[in-house]
């Protein structure tokens, strides 16, 4: 984990060299100042010779300013080393998120991942700053303030020796405790972040349901569980600091003491005995420092366990080593005795043998969770087959890339996902480089362009979050756009359910029919009048396919479909 870690350091070796050099210096200078003033009191006072003195001091203000140059830089650019790591770090992490599956989607809480992208992450720049600077400076200040003491009394640096074990052993402990605390805490956040995703994307939602008070109470047990893991981080952090209060205090008075001991002895001289207090006080800081990496230390690696726990979860559908790109493909797709299941208690398709011919539309229909939509997700490989293949223009689909498969693949969902922003930016999310030219030839074969035209700012209209501002049919026919932009030859259509007015479905029909042209298409039906034209009709049932034809065929053979034919026939 810490050689993990580590290695998040290396783009930044440069910044990161000149930061503790500068820092070893400052520490050099911080063990080498109690040793001046001893030299002072001893040497220089008894001979009051003034011009020394004044030679002495200006040579002192020479290094103070230099110490406070090099800490302004150790500061800065310190934190600049922290800020870069956790930059990277989260930018690897959203990256990678980019890059997952449908199933890690299925299986994962967007609040959890947000939380993991950001919060998780906060600690860890400030402890890639100071974890390995000031543990490093911390830990030669220690040793060097005691062989200084041992330098200037062997019995009074033995008498603050017996701090050490005491010491490791408050480390240890805190340590461990600290790292559960905070690894719940961070549990916890990522919960109160899953309960506000969902409530706030869910508000029009709660509020139909008049579930407010509902809400609001879940969110507050997690409040609390996230308020209870704190505290208790903060109780494990209060301990550890309160006993190193207590030691560092006792650990003065035994030197003082037995130091005044000395003295009366004659085996310590008062230079001595002030030197040796400002040793102790010089050991102080690496004891605070110590003591603060040991708070940063855990939570820090909490949220870089997070990170990497997120970083390890490969994705399930990857690109074979010698996948090929593909281009231009016709459209002929195969099934081959295709199994599939989303986890493997359940099989939701079995045996599923097909054949679609280029350019051909292709309606499936069949009972609700019968397996039409997963069907359609196998060919852009948002799974993987269990069992089986499915070929394009004869070539396995696992033998391409999935990014040169999903260019050719155009998938138009039930319930349009439209992205914060404007008219002009959402069109062109099919195809990123288009050009206005491009984008207007779209809208017009969407039908869209008179609804733009109405617009005061046009293209540059604000849609609202997820486009709400648009009505049911804008946002189709503004996928629809989308995809005559993205202009792919297989064309995936989840047919919209909602109830659209007929004038309106008139439209979205024929900005389809338009859009299915020279393309092979697959309908996900849900009404069976839109599909009469179907080049074939392939009922879905949990046992496979049950019936392939088209849609007099099937209605004459009088089995499944016709079946439900009547029953929507009947229904209207
Ligand atoms: N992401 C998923 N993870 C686990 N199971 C899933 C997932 N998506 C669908 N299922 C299950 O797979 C089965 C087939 O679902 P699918 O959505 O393909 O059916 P469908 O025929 O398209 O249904 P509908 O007409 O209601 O949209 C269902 O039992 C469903 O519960």
């Amino acid at each position: 984990m810490i050689r993990r870690f580590f290695s998040y350091y290396k783009p930044h070796r440069r910044l990161f060299i000149i930061d503790f050099s500068c820092a070893i210096i400052v520490a050099l200078l911080e063990l080498a100042f109690p040793l001046a003033v001893q030299w002072f009191i001893d040497t220089l006072l008894p001979g009051q010779n003034w011009n020394a003195i004044v030679t002495v001091s200006i040579g002192l203000l020479v290094l103070y300013a230099f110490s406070t140059f090099l800490q302004y830089i150790v500061n800065y650019w310190g934190h600049m080393l922290g800020i870069n790591i956790e930059t990277d770090m989260r930018h690897q992490l959203f990256q990678h998120v980019q890059r997952q599956s449908f199933r890690f989607f299925d299986n994962t809480k967007t609040g959890h991942i947000m939380s993991r992208i950001t919060n998780d992450l906060f600690d860890l720049g400030e402890l890639a700053h100071h974890g390995p600077e000031d543990l490093f400076i911390a830990i030669m200040t220690f040793v060097g303030a005691f062989c200084i003491m041992f330098t200037i009394n062997v019995k009074l640096a033995l008498v603050a020796l017996i701090i050490v074990p005491f010491l490791i052993w408050l480390i240890a402990y805190s340590n461990f405790k600290m790292n559960t605390a905070w690894k719940s805490m961070y549990t916890e956040i990522a919960d109160v972040n899953a309960r506000v995703e969902d409530s706030i994307s869910g508000a029009r939602v709660v509020q139909s349901f008049t579930n407010e008070e509902f809400e609001i109470k879940r969110f507050a047990i997690n409040n609390q569980k996230f308020r209870l893991a704190k505290l208790g981080a903060y109780k494990v952090m209060s301990y550890t600091s309160s006993g190193m209060f207590m030691l560092t205090r006792l650990f003065v008075l035994a030197v003082l003491v037995y130091g005044a001991w000395l003295s009366f002895r004659g085996q310590l001289s008062y230079g001595e005995l002030v030197g040796f207090v400002l040793y102790v006080n010089v050991l102080f800081k690496p004891i605070d420092k110590i003591s603060a990496i040991l708070e940063l230390y855990p939570k820090g690696m909490a949220g870089f366990k997070r990170f990497t726990e997120l970083m390890d979860q490969h994705p399930d559908v990857v690109d074979e080593q010698d996948a090929i790109e593909i281009n231009g493909l016709k459209g002929d797709i195969r099934f081959q005795k295709v199994h599939f299941s989303y986890d493997k208690n359940k099989s939701v398709l079995k045996n599923i043998d097909l054949s679609i011919q280029h350019g051909e539309t292709v309606a499936f229909v069949g009972p609700s969770g019968a397996g039409k939509t997963t069907i359609c997700s196998l060919i852009p490989r948002f799974y993987d087959v269990t069992d089986g293949a499915i070929t394009i223009d004869g070539i396995d689909i696992r033998h391409m890339t999935k990014k040169s498969l999903r260019s050719q693949i155009g998938i138009v969902q039930q319930d349009v996902f439209l992205f914060t922003g404007t008219l002009r930016e959402n069109i062109a999310y099919g195809a990123l480089d288009a050009t206005q030219e491009e984008i207007a030839k779209a809208v017009k074969l969407a039908h869209l362009e008179e609804f733009i035209q109405s617009l005061p700012d046009g293209y540059e209209t604000q849609i609202g979050e997820r486009g709400l501002k648009l009505s049911g049919g804008q946002k189709q026919r503004l996928a629809i756009a989308r995809m005559f932009l993205k202009n792919p030859p297989i064309l995936i259509l989840d047919e919209a359910t909602s109830a659209l007015d007929t004038e309106t479905e008139l439209i979205i029909q024929k900005a389809l029919t338009e859009l299915s042209k020279n393309r092979t298409t697959l309908i996900i039906a849900h009404r069976l009048a839109t599909i009469r034209n179907a080049d074939k009709i392939v009922v879905v049932t949990e046992d496979g396919i049950a019936e392939e034809g088209r849609h007099d065929e099937l209605l004459a053979k009088g089995g499944i479909f016709a079946n439900l034919h009547k029953v929507q026939f009947q229904k209207a």
